[in-house]
């Protein structure tokens, strides 16, 4: 199964606010970026395709399934919120183990998966360590590594570089890019080096609304690079 978003005439509405209006979009597999400013609407769309907020208009399917599926749909998609946090106490393996087990993993695959993921992640000397002694940038990768428990096609990560250092920024990233050699990597931020440096293609938000799909190089057409395309856009959608 080759997987795929389609999002149609999505909107959700918080009271009379309207955070997404009319997104359509149309996801494959690779890194997809999604760039807005503060409030564009990024994490509510990030939340309704984890399953964790209702739209309140228009259709989603994920790999096929309408998202109202919700059971089915969270079986395909793992999820890193912005503020992720967890069991502060426990020590990485068992931090691991006990999402595992909250997933219905049995326990030899939870044996199997485990160690093997907190290896791709680089964390495989931390296991007996206490998660609150890990670093930003570590704690994030151990994030990735529960967000892969399940084997997902479709991970789903929220602002997941801010507040780290420059070189924890560009190993992370380089992580998500092998992680969407055979899946769909959805990177939400509003840090434009972060989706210049990893994604093929992009939606820019604002307002709820989606200003541009596409390439990211068709994006970027003539001016110097991401960030100079994304201002001048943001500039023209403002007037
Ligand atoms: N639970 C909620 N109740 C009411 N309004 C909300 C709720 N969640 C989000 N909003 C509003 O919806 C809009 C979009 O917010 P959202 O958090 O999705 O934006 P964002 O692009 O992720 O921004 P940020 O980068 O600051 O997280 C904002 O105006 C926000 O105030």
């Amino acid at each position: 199964m080759k997987p795929e978003i389609i999002i149609d005439h999505l909107s959700k509405t918080f009271g009379k606010r309207a955070a997404l209006r009319d997104v359509s979009l149309h996801i494959q597999p690779g890194m997809f970026g999604l760039l807005g400013r503060n409030g564009a609407g990024k994490t509510t769309l990030m939340r309704v395709l984890a399953t964790l907020l209702h739209k309140s208009g228009g259709s989603v399917t994920v790999c096929g399934i309408p998202i109202e599926q919700s059971k089915e749909v969270r079986k395909l998609i793992g999820y890193l919120p912005q503020d992720f946090s967890i069991y502060p106490g426990m020590t990485v393996y068992a931090a691991m183990d006990y999402l595992g087990i909250l997933s219905e993993l049995s326990k030899a695959a939870r044996k199997e998966r485990i160690p093997a993921l907190l290896k791709r992640v680089n964390l495989e000397d931390c296991l007996s360590l206490k998660v609150k002694a890990l670093s930003g940038g570590m704690k994030r990768r151990l994030g990735i590594a529960q967000a892969l428990l399940h084997d997902p096609q479709i991970l789903i990560v929220d602002e997941p570089t801010a507040g780290l250092d420059p070189e924890e920024r560009i190993r992370f990233r380089n992580l998500l890019c092998e992680i969407a050699e055979n899946r769909i990597v959805i990177l939400s931020t509003h840090i434009v080096e972060d989706i210049e440096k990893t994604c093929q293609n992009i939606a820019v938000l604002d307002k709820g609304q989606i200003i541009y799909q596409g390439a990211l190089q068709h994006f970027i057409g003539n001016e110097r690079g991401l960030e100079e395309a994304y201002m001048k856009q943001m500039g023209a959608h403002q007037r």
